[in-house]
């Protein structure tokens, strides 16, 4: 049974970890909080923990927000993931910087399952089932998604990643990322397909998951662990047992990571990078288009929730 712990958290916290398969919870971090909140998206997918990560210049604590993307019993199929209640409960906690892990297929031979990749570019696969906006029913908004994922701070994440290199941590620096539906895996020639586009791995997860955090002013960066070889390879196709046995095998390296690139993100030399002072307020302007009065009172009330004062 886990210990008590508080409700609530008060102070803003700037970085939130979302894990994926096999990464339900960060345990060997303490736990500080378990938030239990709601949204005018939904409820998250599993209540936010706060974990304190000691700062490796002070001491001091950082909070950092975690949530388990499939809910804590992997639960929530992809399709059901509620991707905006999860980026919407982050933004409102303060959170600024999202290093999300997802447990991914290789499409590429020198993409060894446990291997890293932390991708800069990805292909949506997903069949438009997903909610994937904040701004519909009334208030039209166009963010600029040519860049998925943020770079400055995918540079920082791999830095740490090759710290690890010595250890057994392999990382590969870029890639492209093919976000499929599911949840049932590809075919074969969907495989090829992806393969003859030059991707090099693939998930059920990043979409609308970075969709949403780039409306939401939130710098995200994907670490993405191969766990198996698709099934373009002939032999060997993936399966949910060869999935989860390299997320456990390789769930040690994976801590790592997480705490290489917390110890670096609490440097003071990293605060503006972490709140994400290059993305705020881009929202004002991306989603000022609807003018004021053929704005829906439903659209504007929930875009004020997630944006106090942007849309006044
Ligand atoms: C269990 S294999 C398919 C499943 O694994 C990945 O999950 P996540 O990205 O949350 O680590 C993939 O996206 C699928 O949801
Ligand atoms: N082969 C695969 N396809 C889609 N998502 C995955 N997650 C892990 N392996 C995968």
């Amino acid at each position: 049974m886990s210990e008590e712990v508080a409700s609530t958290y008060d102070g803003a916290v700037r970085i939130a970890v979302i894990g994926g398969t096999g990464l339900q919870q960060l345990p060997h971090f303490t736990r500080v909080a378990s938030i239990e909140t709601t949204t005018p998206w939904g409820t998250p997918s599993s209540p936010i923990t706060i974990l304190h990560h000691p700062s490796p210049s002070n001491g001091e604590p950082i909070p950092i927000a975690f949530i388990s993307r499939h809910g804590l019993h992997h639960e929530l199929a992809p399709h059901e993931v509620p991707a905006r209640a999860n980026i919407a409960a982050l933004r409102k906690l303060g959170v600024r910087t999202i290093i999300a892990f997802s447990a991914v297929g290789s499409l590429q031979e020198e993409f060894k399952p446990r291997d890293f990749l932390v991708p800069d570019q990805v292909i949506d696969r997903t069949k438009g089932i997903r909610p994937f906006t904040f701004f519909e029913g009334g208030m039209v908004g166009h963010v600029g998604f040519a860049d998925p994922f943020d770079e400055s701070l995918a540079k920082v994440v791999r830095k740490c990643g090759h710290t690890l290199q010595g250890d057994g941590v392999v990382l590969h620096d870029r890639g492209t990322l093919i976000c499929m539906e599911g949840p049932q895996f590809s075919t074969r020639a969907e495989s090829n397909l992806y393969r003859s586009w030059g991707a090099h791995v693939i998930n059920m997860s990043a979409l609308p998951e970075a969709k949403l955090a780039k409306e939401a002013e939130i710098g995200y960066v994907m670490i993405c662990m191969a766990t198996d070889y698709d099934c373009w390879r002939g032999h060997e196709d993936v399966n949910v047992e060869m999935v989860m046995a390299h997320m456990r095998a390789n769930s040690t390296n994976a801590r790592h990571f997480v705490s290489a690139v917390l110890d670096e993100l609490s440097k003071s030399e990293h605060t503006d990078l972490v709140a994400a002072k290059h993305l705020e307020g881009m929202m004002k302007g991306a989603g000022s288009i609807t003018a004021k009065e053929g704005r829906k009172f439903d659209a504007a009330e929930k875009l004020g929730w997630l944006f106090p004062g942007y849309f006044d």
